[in-house]
């Protein structure tokens, strides 16, 4: 997404859209996933250090019948941070009000958020990082002192109108935590950050969606799908519906390691969560450079995508695998690359051109 949301769709944005893998929000989950969130912390599965915290955090405020302290939650899309802010006010007995940065392109906006919250309302600001400056720098106050300036006029005659608010609870959600200014980061009283979940995790994930979805799901068929969620629940949950499909189209409706595997590779989703893109970068690594090194946009017109395509969507999970590295020299392949494509690396020295020749045909068969 861009800051202006009404901007055209960058190719890297475009590519990610709609990829089975991929951890931001389609239409569809957006529909489904009111009914899969969990409600309470007890319900919430995994992240056991947050949860923990964040359990003392809104104890100590209910015991001393305060409002919650801001909280700030980073970890990448999907991994359940509007999740848990719905979660924080309802433990907390609060209503919620979301909205997110790229909404709040002048201070007048989050103003009027700000100015109609009740007493010990909850305040969830995705993409926090992507908030106009001044629209920031109004949040400095009202998260510190309950209080912002409203300015009325323009120019030598404007004037700053105080307006008390009611305390609240500010709980900011970013992807970027290094992106955000300081003095903002300061102002929040406790910082989570949500880690990838393991595959154990994601099979109690996907055993509670099941059940919510009325499914029949063996143990085998669940670790067949976490092993294959890219350690995130949101990509856990799609992949389960795409199975159900599958199993209730072409088997009897139970999911099955059998099933599982057989509905996912139609969906070109590999035991490890790669799917056509990032096999088409990794083969092209492996085949036609001899794993590299190859600079960043040889690499993309090699696989016929764009670069930030490449950088941006397939990139980051290879590396996160272990499969690629990105170095000074340019786009490395690892050892487990080549045993996860089950080739085997040249020997001597790994000189693209032989490897070129011998890679050219079949780069995207398998
Ligand atoms: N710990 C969890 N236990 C069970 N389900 C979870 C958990 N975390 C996330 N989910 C499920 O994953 C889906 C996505 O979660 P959520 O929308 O909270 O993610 P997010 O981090 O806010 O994503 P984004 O950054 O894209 O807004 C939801 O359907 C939610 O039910």
């Amino acid at each position: 997404m861009n800051w202006d949301d009404t901007a055209p769709p960058t190719d890297a944005e475009a590519a990610a859209d709609g990829r089975l893998v991929g951890a931001s929000a389609d239409g569809e989950d957006q529909a489904v996933e009111a009914a899969l969130r969990p409600k309470s912390l007890d319900e919430f599965v995994g992240q056991e250090r947050v949860r923990e915290q964040l359990d003392l955090v809104l104890k100590a405020a209910l015991a001393r019948g305060a409002t919650a302290d801001h909280v700030l939650l980073s970890g990448a899309p999907g991994l359940g941070k509007t999740t848990l802010s719905m979660i924080i006010a309802a433990e907390m007995g609060a209503p919620i009000r979301i909205t997110s940065g790229p909404a709040i392109q002048h201070a007048g906006d989050l103003a009027a958020i700000l100015s109609s919250l009740q007493e010990g309302e909850v305040l969830f600001l995705d993409e926090i990082h992507r908030m106009s400056r001044p629209a920031e720098e109004m949040l400095y106050m009202a998260m510190e002192d309950f209080r912002v300036d409203v300015i009325v006029g323009k120019g030598p005659g404007a004037t700053a109108i105080p307006l008390e608010l009611p305390p609240f609870t500010l709980v900011g959600a970013t992807t970027r935590a290094g992106l955000l200014p300081p003095p903002l980061r300061d102002r929040f009283g406790f910082t989570a950050h949500m880690e990838f979940y393991e595959p154990v995790e994601l099979e109690r994930v996907i055993h509670r969606s099941a059940r919510l979805l009325d499914l029949v799901t063996d143990a085998d068929g669940a670790a067949e799908i976490a092993g294959r969620s890219r350690g995130t629940p949101r990509i856990a949950n799609r992949l389960l519906r795409r199975v159900r499909d599958y199993a209730q189209v072409k088997a009897d409706g139970r999911i099955t390691r059998e099933t599982a595997a057989a509905a996912l590779a139609v969906y070109e989703v590999d035991g490890r969560g790669l799917d056509r893109l990032d096999r088409a970068v990794l083969q092209a690594l492996l085949k036609l450079f001899g794993g590299g090194p190859v600079g960043l946009s040889t690499l993309a017109v090699a696989v016929g995508e764009e670069r930030e395509t490449v950088e941006e969507v397939a990139e980051p999970f290879l590396v996160r695998e272990g499969l690629l590295a990105r170095t000074p020299r340019g786009r490395v392949a690892t050892p487990a690359a080549w045993a996860h494509l089950g080739l085997v690396p040249p020997q001597h020295g790994g000189g693209a051109n032989g490897a070129g020749a011998r890679g050219q045909q079949g780069l995207f068969g398998t």
